[in-house]
């Protein structure tokens, strides 16, 4: 099975790119929905986050009040990172189990929708790299009319993650949504069809023969090593 990741920056449209891949069927794995989930009350990252950071970022009723810990952590890169190291190992524990019933139910592809994806290593181990990129200006503007936040708040958020432009970088597929919802989707039907074409043939070869699998997985992730260490080589050159 292909693993796809999604990603891109702060409110440039990888929400919205994946519930338009979700109108076309495709299965996706997405880590905000999942990082809701293994902080619920009674949860042992929920306890974790108590511990670390206080009552004060609770919710009369026992829940995460989410607005109050992110104001904590999106200035504050130390607290981000507290967070992070309690929050990502539950979140890539559930990502990878529903990526392995996914696999069972002998999908061809899926998407794993994942924002710190670059940040986190995480875009190493998967079979290719689609991230949504718009302006900086659009990106700040979305984000304060969703948010309803100031242009600091929008800011601050934005510079918790690598800037677009180098998450781009270590894309294989770039989804420019700098333009409206229809061209948004067009782009993410071509790469549906794509991905379709892709695995037309290779998924029921890996499912049948799993050895196979195994053998297609190592091969994919040693070629898109050496392919990402020449395409950085060529950004860091054009860079300087
Ligand atoms: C800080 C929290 C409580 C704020 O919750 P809130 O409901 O306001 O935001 P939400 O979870 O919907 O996240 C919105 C976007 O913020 C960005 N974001 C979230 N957490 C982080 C982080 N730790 N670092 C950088 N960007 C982040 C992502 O782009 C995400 O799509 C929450 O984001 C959280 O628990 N973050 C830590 C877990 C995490 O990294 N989640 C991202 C997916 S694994
Ligand atoms: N092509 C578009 N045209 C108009 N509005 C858009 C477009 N794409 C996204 N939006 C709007 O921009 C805002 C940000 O989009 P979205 O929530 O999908 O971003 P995101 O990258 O998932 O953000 P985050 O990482 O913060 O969750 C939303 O209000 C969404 O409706």
């Amino acid at each position: 099975m292909l693993v796809a990741g999604l990603t891109g920056g702060i409110a440039t449209g990888k929400s919205t790119a994946s519930s338009l891949f979700k109108s076309h069927s495709v299965v996706v794995v997405d880590a905000d929905v999942i990082s809701r989930q293994v902080v619920l009350p009674g949860t042992r990252a929920h306890s974790q986050i108590v511990t670390h950071f206080g009552k004060e970022i609770l919710l009369p009723d026992g829940s995460l009040d989410r607005p109050k810990l992110g104001a904590v952590i999106f200035g504050d890169e130390q607290k981000r990172r507290q967070l992070n190291s309690i929050v990502h190992p539950a979140v890539r524990r559930a990502m990878l189990w529903q990526v392995i019933k996914g696999w069972v139910r002998g999908e061809r592809f899926c998407i794993i929708d994942v924002p710190l994806l670059i940040e986190t290593g995480l875009h190493k181990w998967i079979g290719s790299v689609i991230v949504v990129s718009c302006s900086e200006e659009m990106q700040l503007k979305r984000l304060m009319a969703r948010d309803k936040s100031t242009e600091d708040a929008a800011m601050s958020r934005i510079r918790s993650q690598l800037p677009i432009s180098v998450k781009a970088s270590y894309a294989d597929v770039v989804i420019d949504n700098d333009g409206e919802l229809s061209e948004l989707d067009g782009q993410v039907h071509n790469i549906v069809e794509k991905l379709k074409e892709e695995t037309k043939w290779t998924w029921a070869c890996e499912w049948l023969v799993p050895p196979l699998g195994l053998f297609a997985a190592v091969f994919t992730v040693s070629v898109r090593a050496a392919t990402r260490w020449a395409k950085q080589n060529t950004y860091h050159q054009k860079k300087n």
